[in-house]
């Protein structure tokens, strides 16, 4: 067993031996009943937007092993073509410059797959879910990413009262490991664009959590770069499609409403045709966002914003209030109900510091947001309060 996974699928260790590489098989010769070549599929135990997730077992010389295999649906070129004419003639679409073609439409459906699983290969890590095959059989309508799998789930956290499910112990788990993971894809140059509490996903014996569901990240060129200092990047493979790492589509708004920072609400929602400059720079300070909602979810149990004019109605509203209301802590924190003591909050306290963080992870401001880096240092200090 490698010394990166731990308390991963125990046996996966024969397909996990670093410096890893992601198999792709282009030929499925086994395919019947509940086989596809070595898999053995099992149950299913997720469904997403973009294909559904299912156990599998693995027979090998000595053990079994157990992945997560997840089918993702390759649209025929004519059939998708037929539902595009006929939403387009439905809705007399204006055919303009500035809307997506039916030829765009159907290369980006492919592209977001390819773009997962190139994503999904650069990345090797204790907290990131780690892919091990793809099964692309030009002769099968689906594709198949094969993982690791994580048996303890998604990460929870609230109950049918809209009481937090996690103890302050396990917040601190949660987002130590989220931390490490996202500080990882950030160094890859990585902005992963959907973190929430649904993409962490628990190991079997719920010590650690990965991040997962890299439908929506986006890599960039630039963004590695100003991470290695400007080096160039060892072991870049030279036959990436640079037609994936455009940084323009990273301004296109992706992932889930309740977590998105404001400067993609602003640029995607808000954002006038005259305005040539977008308000603020779209960068991987929008994880950082989305991870300190997970951290105030975790917390209370609750969003950060409500839409207090009569319920949800509506997207909109939502981004609304991100990007212009303020939010507020919760009186008190965690399972264990810890008062936060608001407004008269010790800065030495554990609730004093957690809250400290707290408000510079939702900071709407790009440029005063906590970094990554300055997160590590500061959940040290977590630590220490704990102890
Ligand atoms: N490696 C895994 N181990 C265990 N469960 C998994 C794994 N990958 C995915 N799942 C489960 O399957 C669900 C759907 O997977 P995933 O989020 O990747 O699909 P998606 O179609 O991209 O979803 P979304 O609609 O959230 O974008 C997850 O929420 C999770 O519950």
């Amino acid at each position: 067993m490698p010394s990166i996974s731990h308390g991963g699928p125990a046996s996966a260790s024969s397909l996990h031996i670093p410096p890893y590489t992601v198999k792709t098989t282009n030929q499925v010769l086994r395919y019947e009943g509940n086989r596809i070549n070595q898999y053995r599929l099992g149950e299913k135990i997720g469904k997403g937007q973009n294909g559904t997730v299912i156990t599998a077992t693995m027979d090998n010389d000595d053990e079994t092993e157990t992945v997560a295999i997840k089918f993702v649906r390759r649209e025929s070129r004519q059939g998708k073509t037929n539902k595009r004419y006929e939403l387009l003639r439905q809705k007399n679409f204006p055919r303009s410059e500035n809307h997506t073609t039916v030829g765009d439409a159907i290369h980006s459906e492919e592209n977001r797959i390819r773009k997962e699983i190139a994503v999904m290969k650069k990345l090797f890590h204790p907290h990131i879910v780690q892919l091990y095959e793809v099964l692309d059989d030009r002769l099968i309508q689906t594709i198949y990413l094969v993982m690791e799998y994580c048996e303890g789930g998604e990460v929870e956290w609230k109950d049918h009262n809209n009481q937090p499910t996690s103890s302050l112990e396990q917040t601190r788990r949660i987002m130590r490991d989220a931390i490490q993971g996202l500080d990882y894809l950030h160094t890859q140059g990585i902005i992963h664009r959907d973190i929430k509490p649904a993409n962490l996903l628990w190991t079997k014996d719920r010590a650690h959590v990965k991040i997962a569901d890299f439908g929506s990240a986006h890599f960039s060129y630039a963004q590695r770069l100003g991470a290695l200092g400007g080096a160039a990047a060892n072991g870049d493979d030279p036959n990436d499609d640079k037609l994936f790492w455009d940084d323009k589509a990273l301004a296109k708004k992706a992932g889930t409403p309740m977590f998105m920072a404001p400067e993609v609400i602003f640029d995607s929602v808000f954002r006038e045709p005259e305005d040539v400059e977008p308000e603020q720079p779209i960068t991987k300070a929008i994880d950082v966002w989305s991870l300190g909602v997970t951290f105030y979810c975790l917390l209370f149990g609750d969003v950060p914003f409500h839409n207090t004019d009569g319920g949800l109605t509506g997207e909109f509203q939502i981004y609304r209030l991100i990007h212009n209301e303020e939010w507020e802590p919760r009186e008190f924190m965690g399972r264990e109900q810890i008062p936060t003591q608001l407004g008269k909050e010790d800065e030495d306290s554990e609730p004093g510091i957690i809250l400290h963080l707290l408000y510079h992870f939702l900071e709407k401001y790009v440029t005063h947001r906590i970094t990554l880096d300055e997160v590590k240092v500061r959940w040290s200090v977590v630590h220490m309060a704990q102890n």
